[in-house]
Protein backbone atom coordinates (compact mmCIF):
# COMPACT_ATOMS: atom_id res chain seq x y z
CA UNK A 1 0.00 0.00 0.00
CA UNK A 2 1.47 3.56 -1.02
CA UNK A 3 1.04 6.05 1.49
CA UNK A 4 -0.15 9.36 0.26
CA UNK A 5 2.16 12.05 -0.19
CA UNK A 6 0.67 15.35 -0.43
CA UNK A 7 3.26 18.50 -1.15
CA UNK A 8 2.94 22.42 -0.55
CA UNK A 9 4.78 23.84 -3.67
CA UNK A 10 4.79 27.65 -2.29
CA UNK A 11 6.57 28.87 -5.64
CA UNK A 12 7.89 32.50 -5.40
CA UNK A 13 5.60 33.45 -1.84
CA UNK A 14 6.49 34.38 1.22
CA UNK A 15 9.39 35.93 2.69
CA UNK A 16 10.95 33.90 5.63
CA UNK A 17 8.80 36.00 8.02
CA UNK A 18 5.97 35.23 6.59
CA UNK A 19 6.52 31.57 5.91
CA UNK A 20 7.39 31.35 9.15
CA UNK A 21 3.38 32.76 9.78
CA UNK A 22 2.13 30.24 7.58
CA UNK A 23 4.17 27.19 9.46
CA UNK A 24 2.62 28.32 12.61
CA UNK A 25 -0.90 28.08 11.15
CA UNK A 26 -1.06 25.21 9.24
CA UNK A 27 2.53 22.67 10.83
CA UNK A 28 -0.55 21.07 13.60
CA UNK A 29 -3.61 20.76 11.82
CA UNK A 30 -1.66 19.26 8.98
CA UNK A 31 -0.46 16.67 11.03
CA UNK A 32 -1.56 12.96 9.68
CA UNK A 33 0.24 10.20 10.31
CA UNK A 34 -1.53 8.19 7.01
CA UNK A 35 -0.42 10.99 4.58
CA UNK A 36 3.18 12.57 4.22
CA UNK A 37 3.04 16.32 4.23
CA UNK A 38 5.34 18.14 2.55
CA UNK A 39 6.23 22.30 2.58
CA UNK A 40 8.38 23.14 -0.72
CA UNK A 41 9.21 27.06 0.48
CA UNK A 42 11.71 28.98 -1.25
CA UNK A 43 15.23 28.55 -1.01
CA UNK A 44 14.93 31.51 1.32
CA UNK A 45 12.42 30.42 3.59
CA UNK A 46 14.33 26.72 4.27
CA UNK A 47 16.06 27.41 7.17
CA UNK A 48 13.28 29.91 9.11
CA UNK A 49 10.52 26.66 7.77
CA UNK A 50 12.86 24.14 9.14
CA UNK A 51 13.03 25.79 12.75
CA UNK A 52 9.33 26.25 12.63
CA UNK A 53 8.36 22.55 11.87
CA UNK A 54 11.06 21.50 14.73
CA UNK A 55 9.74 18.02 15.90
CA UNK A 56 6.37 18.18 13.12
CA UNK A 57 6.38 15.22 10.89
CA UNK A 58 5.92 17.51 8.07
CA UNK A 59 8.89 16.89 5.46
CA UNK A 60 10.68 19.97 3.56
CA UNK A 61 11.28 20.25 0.44
CA UNK A 62 13.15 22.75 -2.24
CA UNK A 63 11.73 23.86 -5.72
CA UNK A 64 14.78 23.06 -7.54
CA UNK A 65 18.37 22.18 -7.59
CA UNK A 66 21.25 22.11 -9.85
CA UNK A 67 22.88 18.92 -11.17
CA UNK A 68 26.02 19.67 -10.45
CA UNK A 69 27.94 19.58 -6.65
CA UNK A 70 29.46 22.89 -7.00
CA UNK A 71 31.47 25.44 -9.35
CA UNK A 72 30.16 28.55 -11.38
CA UNK A 73 27.42 28.77 -11.50
CA UNK A 74 25.97 32.10 -10.78
CA UNK A 75 22.42 31.92 -8.09
CA UNK A 76 22.51 28.28 -8.28
CA UNK A 77 21.72 25.85 -5.15
CA UNK A 78 23.23 22.62 -4.72
CA UNK A 79 21.95 19.31 -3.35
CA UNK A 80 24.47 19.44 -0.90
CA UNK A 81 23.28 23.04 0.30
CA UNK A 82 20.02 21.26 0.15
CA UNK A 83 20.83 18.08 2.59
CA UNK A 84 22.91 20.52 4.83
CA UNK A 85 19.92 22.56 5.38
CA UNK A 86 17.90 19.71 6.40
CA UNK A 87 16.01 19.14 3.25
CA UNK A 88 14.68 15.68 2.47
CA UNK A 89 12.69 16.40 -1.02
CA UNK A 90 13.23 18.12 -4.42
CA UNK A 91 10.73 19.27 -6.99
CA UNK A 92 12.34 18.29 -10.47
CA UNK A 93 11.27 19.89 -13.72
CA UNK A 94 8.42 21.83 -12.78
CA UNK A 95 6.51 23.20 -15.71
CA UNK A 96 7.33 26.45 -14.77
CA UNK A 97 10.88 25.55 -14.64
CA UNK A 98 10.38 23.85 -18.08
CA UNK A 99 8.67 26.98 -19.43
CA UNK A 100 10.88 30.35 -17.81
CA UNK A 101 14.46 28.46 -17.07
CA UNK A 102 15.19 26.09 -20.00
CA UNK A 103 14.49 22.78 -17.67
CA UNK A 104 14.49 20.25 -20.15
CA UNK A 105 14.29 16.76 -20.70
CA UNK A 106 17.67 16.06 -19.83
CA UNK A 107 18.66 18.42 -17.01
CA UNK A 108 15.78 16.80 -15.99
CA UNK A 109 17.38 13.37 -16.19
CA UNK A 110 21.00 14.82 -14.82
CA UNK A 111 19.23 16.26 -11.97
CA UNK A 112 17.11 12.95 -10.73
CA UNK A 113 20.43 11.56 -10.94
CA UNK A 114 21.92 13.86 -8.43
CA UNK A 115 19.30 14.25 -5.93
CA UNK A 116 18.86 10.43 -5.86
CA UNK A 117 22.70 10.02 -5.31
CA UNK A 118 22.92 12.23 -2.61
CA UNK A 119 19.63 10.76 -0.82
CA UNK A 120 17.19 13.30 -1.59
CA UNK A 121 13.63 12.54 -2.52
CA UNK A 122 13.30 13.76 -5.78
CA UNK A 123 9.48 14.67 -6.97
CA UNK A 124 9.49 14.62 -10.92
CA UNK A 125 7.00 17.12 -12.91
CA UNK A 126 5.80 16.07 -16.11
CA UNK A 127 2.18 17.17 -17.93
CA UNK A 128 1.22 18.41 -21.22
CA UNK A 129 0.33 21.91 -22.70
CA UNK A 130 -2.96 22.51 -23.42
CA UNK A 131 -2.14 22.77 -27.06
CA UNK A 132 -0.50 19.10 -27.19
CA UNK A 133 -3.97 18.09 -25.17
CA UNK A 134 -5.93 19.48 -27.93
CA UNK A 135 -3.60 17.69 -30.67
CA UNK A 136 -4.37 14.28 -28.40
CA UNK A 137 -0.95 13.72 -28.13
CA UNK A 138 -0.76 14.22 -23.88
CA UNK A 139 -0.17 10.39 -24.08
CA UNK A 140 3.30 10.23 -26.47
CA UNK A 141 4.43 13.78 -24.44
CA UNK A 142 4.35 12.48 -20.72
CA UNK A 143 5.45 9.10 -22.06
CA UNK A 144 8.65 10.78 -23.30
CA UNK A 145 9.22 12.69 -20.34
CA UNK A 146 9.34 9.73 -18.47
CA UNK A 147 11.51 7.74 -20.31
CA UNK A 148 14.01 11.13 -20.19
CA UNK A 149 13.57 11.85 -17.10
CA UNK A 150 14.22 7.88 -15.73
CA UNK A 151 17.10 7.35 -18.62
CA UNK A 152 19.56 5.42 -16.51
CA UNK A 153 18.13 5.42 -13.47
CA UNK A 154 18.55 2.15 -11.41
CA UNK A 155 15.26 0.18 -10.52
CA UNK A 156 16.28 0.62 -6.86
CA UNK A 157 16.41 4.56 -7.16
CA UNK A 158 13.67 4.90 -9.63
CA UNK A 159 11.30 3.00 -6.90
CA UNK A 160 12.19 5.75 -4.31
CA UNK A 161 11.23 9.03 -6.68
CA UNK A 162 7.94 10.52 -6.56
CA UNK A 163 6.52 11.58 -10.23
CA UNK A 164 3.87 14.11 -9.93
CA UNK A 165 1.37 14.79 -13.32
CA UNK A 166 0.41 18.16 -13.98
CA UNK A 167 -0.87 19.16 -16.88
CA UNK A 168 -0.13 22.79 -17.79
CA UNK A 169 -3.56 23.92 -18.79
CA UNK A 170 -4.69 23.09 -14.81
CA UNK A 171 -1.79 24.84 -13.20
CA UNK A 172 -3.47 28.24 -11.71
CA UNK A 173 -5.79 28.16 -13.95
CA UNK A 174 -8.74 27.17 -11.63
CA UNK A 175 -9.44 24.33 -14.43
CA UNK A 176 -8.62 20.75 -12.83
CA UNK A 177 -8.06 18.07 -14.72
CA UNK A 178 -11.18 15.90 -13.93
CA UNK A 179 -10.34 12.77 -12.18
CA UNK A 180 -10.84 10.60 -14.72
CA UNK A 181 -8.33 12.28 -16.97
CA UNK A 182 -5.80 12.67 -13.99
CA UNK A 183 -6.44 9.35 -13.33
CA UNK A 184 -5.97 7.83 -17.28
CA UNK A 185 -2.48 9.65 -17.64
CA UNK A 186 -1.02 8.54 -14.06
CA UNK A 187 -2.04 4.90 -15.02
CA UNK A 188 0.08 5.60 -18.04
CA UNK A 189 2.79 6.98 -15.82
CA UNK A 190 2.47 3.93 -14.26
CA UNK A 191 2.65 1.25 -16.91
CA UNK A 192 5.62 2.99 -18.50
CA UNK A 193 7.45 2.64 -15.49
CA UNK A 194 6.35 -0.54 -15.61
CA UNK A 195 7.77 -0.89 -19.11
CA UNK A 196 11.22 0.52 -18.09
CA UNK A 197 11.77 -0.95 -14.90
CA UNK A 198 9.00 -3.93 -13.31
CA UNK A 199 5.48 -4.23 -11.95
CA UNK A 200 7.12 -3.75 -8.13
CA UNK A 201 8.24 -1.05 -9.09
CA UNK A 202 5.73 0.86 -10.36
CA UNK A 203 3.37 -0.32 -7.56
CA UNK A 204 5.84 1.37 -5.41
CA UNK A 205 6.35 5.06 -7.17
CA UNK A 206 4.18 7.47 -5.97
CA UNK A 207 2.37 9.45 -8.72
CA UNK A 208 0.79 12.93 -7.42
CA UNK A 209 -1.73 14.61 -9.69
CA UNK A 210 -1.06 18.76 -9.29
CA UNK A 211 -2.95 21.53 -11.01
CA UNK A 212 -5.87 23.37 -9.20
CA UNK A 213 -6.14 20.42 -6.29
CA UNK A 214 -8.36 22.35 -3.90
CA UNK A 215 -10.52 21.26 -0.67
CA UNK A 216 -13.52 20.39 -3.18
CA UNK A 217 -12.24 18.56 -5.50
CA UNK A 218 -9.13 16.65 -3.90
CA UNK A 219 -11.38 13.67 -2.10
CA UNK A 220 -12.65 12.44 -5.73
CA UNK A 221 -8.94 12.66 -7.18
CA UNK A 222 -7.59 11.17 -4.35
CA UNK A 223 -10.62 8.24 -4.40
CA UNK A 224 -8.48 7.46 -8.02
CA UNK A 225 -6.16 4.24 -7.86
CA UNK A 226 -3.29 5.44 -9.68
CA UNK A 227 -3.36 8.98 -7.71
CA UNK A 228 -1.05 8.70 -4.61
CA UNK A 229 -1.22 12.15 -3.95
CA UNK A 230 -1.16 16.09 -4.76
CA UNK A 231 1.11 18.75 -5.51
CA UNK A 232 -0.75 22.09 -4.31
CA UNK A 233 0.26 25.42 -5.94
CA UNK A 234 -2.03 28.23 -4.75
CA UNK A 235 -4.21 26.36 -1.73
CA UNK A 236 -1.28 25.38 -0.01
CA UNK A 237 -0.58 28.60 1.01
CA UNK A 238 -4.09 29.31 2.72
CA UNK A 239 -5.87 26.82 5.26
CA UNK A 240 -7.11 25.16 2.47
CA UNK A 241 -4.32 22.76 2.94
CA UNK A 242 -5.64 21.53 5.73
CA UNK A 243 -8.33 20.67 4.28
CA UNK A 244 -6.71 19.39 1.31
CA UNK A 245 -4.35 16.95 3.79
CA UNK A 246 -7.33 15.34 5.17
CA UNK A 247 -8.95 14.51 2.12
CA UNK A 248 -12.09 11.92 2.45
CA UNK A 249 -12.79 13.00 6.03
O1 LIG B 1 2.01 23.92 -10.10
C1 LIG B 1 1.37 23.46 -9.18
C2 LIG B 1 2.03 22.76 -8.07
O2 LIG B 1 3.36 22.49 -8.38
C3 LIG B 1 -0.09 23.59 -9.13
O3 LIG B 1 -0.40 24.91 -8.87
P1 LIG B 1 -1.93 25.31 -8.52
O4 LIG B 1 -2.38 24.36 -7.44
O5 LIG B 1 -1.84 26.73 -8.04
O6 LIG B 1 -2.70 25.13 -9.78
Amino acid sequence: MRKPIIAGNWKMNKTATEAVALVELLKEKVANKDVKVVFCPPYTSLVAVKEGLDGSTVGLGAQNMHFEDNGAFTGEISADMLLDLGVEYVIIGHSERRQYFNETNETVNKKLHKALEKGLIPIVCVGESLQEREEGIQEAVVTTQVCEAFKNVQADDAAKTVVAYEPIWAIGTGKTATSDQAEEVCRWIRENLEKIYDSEVAQTVRIQYGGSVNASNVDELMGMPNIDGALVGGASLKEDFVRIVQFGA
